[in-house]
């Protein structure tokens, strides 16, 4: 098998997150291909190998997949890689995703456990309460678009007017203000030449309360007067209500949605929504989990999972707006939430005022730190990381309160296998485990897991020997089995600049390294002062180091 060889064949299965698996009978072997769905026969092209693993790019669906009874329900399928699953009925995509968990999970968890079926979203479409659109072009020179990516690009972005993810009332939101700029013909910024005007369009729609945020993102290289685009805006004739309009200004490198400055247009800069009958405020940038209705299953799911918690404190770490706590609170005799974003901890301490909760604390800071400053000693622990899961060096700190129980959610399994590894190590047991489909269409699932940790009702002494007759344990084969859980190698800012010196020529600052992973979405924590970085202004590498790093990164497998 070489690079650039084509082959045609049936996707097996597609395993997490994206992987369509082939078997090339001639060579034995199986290959990845992204993009498929289980059943299709497809024309691919080897175009990578890793640790010696074909991997290739999908070039035309010879024939359909059994398993696609349906149309498509929106027009840029299947060119946007968004809702890549559409044409396949729900349930099939529900029993999908549990293959896909059963074949990551059942290597890595000892002994054994409850799986409980893959939980339904409430709703099939129209479920996100928040959307970030992009603006550009949809080929070179083309006209202005406001939607999605292309499959596969950075650059080319399709309109996405018909996105059947997001209430009908966004749709709307979207087409005005793509008519509207189109119109003036105002210029959207180029990502590489770091010119033009118009970013992103975040809009964020409570489904309960109907309440909408638009977030208008741009540079501050022009100057607009936006007054008539708000009043259009106010004039929709909308299911819900605009209670605010921001025109939010970000002129830093990398794609991510932030802001340097933020101005009111119109009404407030945040909006409530309502989950499980307690009221939550979000501000444009909080974390809140994006399926209000598949938020309320999680959610139900987590307070079943930790079991009796009256007389009980609870950490909530990862905290975000705090809902998790707040839904806990009723029962607990108290709560302490940790997360790292300000503003989200400022929205969770009035979201808990507001919802006449008086035993929980919201702690602003990294849990790495957070957990060696406080006094107060947790009963019961819920872990709801970020997609790239906890910090090795955080996890043994949560590890070593030996709590009963802990019940961990994720939104990557690849990443919650890897932390379930180590905290099996120490001692816990995953009881139970479930998934709420809270991405559907798409490639993702949320994860939820029981972890007990019990002291034993009795010991027993075992004598044991060291050998290689049959009657021994062999040293040989626990070296083997110690080898097998070594964590893999971790990449240092150190290393990255060492080879970006020894190929290019020049030196990278850490910050440049920070910036750029940033950018691709990758966590910083190998930074010694990663976190202070976060809240400093951006350091904007030049072209030729960006790509330096980026090379460096590929070398190392981090991308
Ligand atoms: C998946 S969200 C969960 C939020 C919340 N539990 C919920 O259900 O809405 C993960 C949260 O972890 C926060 N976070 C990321 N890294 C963190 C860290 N090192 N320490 C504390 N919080 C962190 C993020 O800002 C985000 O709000």
């Amino acid at each position: 098998m070489k690079k650039g060889q084509i082959y045609e064949g049936i996707i097996e299965r597609v395993d997490f997150p994206n992987k369509g698996m082939i078997y090339i009978p001639e060579e034995e072997k199986y290959v990845t291909v992204k993009n498929g769905i289980p059943g299709q026969k497809v024309r691919f092209m080897i175009n990578k190998f890793k640790r010696g693993n074909g991997e290739g790019r999908l070039l035309e669906v010879l024939e359909k997949s059994p398993l696609e009874t349906r149309e498509p329900v929106c027009s840029i399928f299947p060119a946007c890689g968004g809702c890549m699953y559409q044409t396949m009925s729900y349930e099939e995509q529900v029993k999908m995703k549990e293959g896909q968990i059963h074949r990551i999970m059942d290597p890595v968890v000892k002994g054994d456990y409850i799986f409980e079926s893959v939980k339904e979203s409430p709703k099939e479409f129209h479920y996100r309460n928040k959307m970030e659109f992009s603006f550009g072009d949809e080929y070179k020179d083309g006209p202005l678009s406001l939607g999605l990516h292309k499959k596969g690009s950075t650059y080319d972005v399709l309109t996405a007017a018909d996105c059947q993810l997001v209430h009908r009332d966004m749709n709307q939101i979207l087409s005005c203000v793509l008519a509207y700029f189109r119109e003036w013909n105002v210029s959207y910024y180029k990502k590489m030449q770091h010119t033009g005007y118009l970013r992103h369009l975040l809009l964020r729609r409570g489904d309960t309360t109907g309440e909408i945020l638009v977030n208008l993102v741009t540079t501050t290289q022009e100057e607009h007067d936006l007054t008539e685009l708000k009043e259009q805006l106010l004039e929709l004739p909308l299911e819900g209500k605009i209670v605010g309009i921001l025109h939010i200004l970000n002129d830093s490198l990398s794609d991510v949605v932030k802001s340097d400055e933020t101005r009111i247009l119109y009404g407030q800069d945040f909006f409530y929504e309502k989950l499980l009958g307690l009221q939550f405020k979000i501000t444009p940038f909080s974390f809140f989990q994006p399926n209000s209705r598949g938020a309320e299953v999680l959610y139900e799911t987590v307070r079943e999972y930790i079991g009796d918690i009256e007389n009980k404190t609870v950490f909530d770490l990862f905290s975000g707006t705090g809902t998790i706590g707040q839904v806990l609170a009723p029962v607990a005799k108290k709560v302490i939430g940790v997360e790292i974003i300000e503003e989200a901890v400022e929205a969770a301490k009035e979201n808990a005022l507001r919802n006449g909760l008086s035993n929980c604390k919201f702690i602003a800071g990294d849990v790495f730190k957070v957990l060696d400053e406080i006094e107060e000693k947790p009963d019961v622990i819920v872990l709801d990381p970020p997609r790239d899961g906890i910090h090795p060096k955080a996890l043994p700190k949560i590890l070593e309160y030996g709590v009963d129980r802990i019940v961990y959610i994720s939104c990557k399994m690849t990443s919650l296998a890897r932390d379930l590894e180590m905290m099996q190590m120490a001692g816990y047991r995953v009881e139970k485990m479930t998934a709420v489909d809270q991405f559907c269409e798409t490639v993702h699932v949320e994860s939820i897991v029981l972890l007990s940790h019990k002291s034993p009702d009795s010991k027993i002494n075992v004598k044991v020997e060291f050998g290689e007759d049959d009657d021994k344990i062999s040293l040989n084969a626990i070296a083997e089995r110690a080898k097998k859980y070594q964590p893999k190698p971790k990449i240092t800012y150190k290393m990255i600049q060492e080879y970006v010196e020894k190929k290019y020529g020049f030196k990278v600052h850490t910050a440049y390294i920070a910036e750029v992973k940033r950018s691709l979405g990758l966590t910083m924590y190998d930074a010694s002062n990663a976190v202070e970085e976060l809240n400093q202004p951006r350091k904007h590498p030049p072209k030729e180091k960006v790509e330096a790093i980026k090379d460096a990164l590929k070398y190392f497998e981090v991308i």
